[in-house]
């Protein structure tokens, strides 16, 4: 054991109620919204194919010049009602909202900085109105924040000398205000997810990240806060120098998976993963035929995948610089949402089963034992296989949703064939197994001698 000061707080999954929730909503949605949704991807007649929220960086913009979009800061379309209803559509149980991007415009009337909403024609608190408006659809909110800021002098990226020192130190005290400020003016947030920590001035501050977990949870009780953001004595990020996660659940899966096979030690630690509709855009981007484009089942495959593995989902949103979102989106909230309304039930609350994986698509297990298979590849042998762990059986097998009775047939010790629907659904579905331990049950079953 490396002694450490900074490091790890929670010894294994933390298990109060704030926790349970976090894990039991399972689907978020992210919000990515600053002045990058107005130039969209687009600086000087030249469209830049990169991630439209870094465009500042890809066009070599200075941040004066880019913080002038603040005059054209001016989301008549915004209505937070209408935003909130679209989260609830879809079944998100929480939303995740860019508070202040690398940019640095803050989408509240921050009084630590001058590049706010406060300070654009529109005036208004979106933050606030949208903090409402979330949680009056009784939708958790939580709070994206990028420690990284491009519009403050005082941002270091790395500390080579005394100076630098000083400006960070003063860079770390203004962090802390906008923290606690964000803390106390939105004292509903239920979870900070914190970006742009990766920086050697950061890593040799690790002093400053175990701090500022600690000030927000004095603040907030039962506040989560994710693993980014975290550094200990030695630089070492998101796992210390011991191997143990800091903060409450790790966010290194952002457009990446683990592997259901290979991967199977993040069912050890709560995690949540985040996504992008297209290939790589979170702001939004005026033009999205330059990359790939997932479907709602590619998106709804992804945040099952999640969850079979103990993991939240959080699917991105880049709404247009007039505060609407674009059509896409909207269409992807609904057929997310439809799908949901139908099988959430393997879904929100359930976790890793412990079923070795199947081709045909994921297993997750509900609060009561109840193990659902969620199938988005049906076989030629229209037979699903299930293999379970040593010592249990499968009773019975429903469709969700008809509750349709599927054949269960036992094929060998600790395999079963369970049959497809009678009428396929056409769209992935849910087969709801009742298991049982069985006792030591010798059965018919003998390997063979090779
Ligand atoms: C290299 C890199 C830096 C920052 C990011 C930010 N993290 C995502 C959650 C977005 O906010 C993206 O801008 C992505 C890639």
């Amino acid at each position: 054991e490396i002694p450490l000061k900074y490091g790890a707080t929670n010894d294994g999954k933390r298990q109060d109620p704030a926790m349970q929730k976090f894990r039991d909503n399972r689907l978020g949605a992210f919000i990515h919204w600053g002045l990058y949704a107005i130039p969209g991807g687009e600086w000087n007649g030249k469209v830049y194919g990169g991630a439209a929220e870094w465009l500042k960086s890809w066009a070599k913009v200075p941040a004066d010049e880019w913080l002038k979009l603040m005059d054209q800061w001016n989301p008549t379309k915004f209505d937070a009602k209408k935003w909130a209803k679209m989260a609830k559509e879809m079944g998100a149980k929480y939303v995740k909202i860019t508070t202040k991007h690398h940019e640095g415009f803050c989408l509240w009337p921050s009084k630590y900085s001058k590049y706010t909403v406060a300070n654009t024609p529109y005036k208004k608190d979106v933050l606030g109105e949208m903090v409402k408006a979330y949680n009056d659809e009784g939708i958790d909110v939580h709070f994206y924040f990028s420690v990284m800021d491009w519009s403050h002098p005082d941002y270091r990226y790395s500390i080579k000398s005394e100076e630098d020192s000083i400006a960070f130190s003063r860079f770390l005290e203004f962090t802390d205000n906008q923290l606690k400020e964000l803390a106390t003016r939105y004292p509903t947030v239920k979870d900070f997810w914190f970006d742009g920590t990766w920086d050697a001035s950061i890593k040799k501050n690790g002093w400053w990240t175990a701090h500022a977990e600690q000030m927000l949870k004095e603040m907030l009780p039962g506040v989560t806060i994710n693993s980014r953001l975290r550094a200990d004595d030695n630089g070492k990020r998101h796992f210390d120098s011991n191997g143990r996660l800091m903060g409450d659940y790790e966010s290194g899966y952002e457009r990446r998976l683990p592997d259901p096979v290979k991967d199977l030690k993040v069912t050890q630690w709560d995690w949540e993963a985040c996504m992008t509709i297209p290939e790589n855009q979170w702001g939004y981007h005026k033009d999205w035929s330059l990359s790939y484009v997932k479907t709602p089942i590619e998106v709804i495959d992804r945040i099952v995948h999640a969850v079979s593995m103990g993991g939240n989902m959080v699917v991105n949103f880049g709404p247009q610089a007039d505060g609407d979102f674009r059509p896409e989106e909207k269409a992807l909230a609904t057929a997310i949402g439809k799908w949901m309304h139908r099988y959430g039930e393997a879904v929100y609350a359930c976790d890793y089963a412990g079923f070795d994986k199947q081709d045909w698509g994921y297993y997750t297990r509900g609060k009561n034992g109840e193990v659902y298979m969620i199938v988005f590849n049906q076989p030629y042998s229209e037979r699903l296989v299930v293999k379970t762990p040593k010592g249990i059986s499968v009773e019975k097998a429903a469709l969700l949703g008809t509750g349709e009775e599927m054949n269960v047939v036992e094929t060998a010790r600790n395999e079963y064939n369970i049959s497809i629907p009678e009428k396929s659904p056409d769209e992935p579905y849910v087969i709801r197994l009742k298991v049982r331990a069985a006792k030591g049950t010798k059965g018919i079953y003998r390997d063979a001698l090779t």
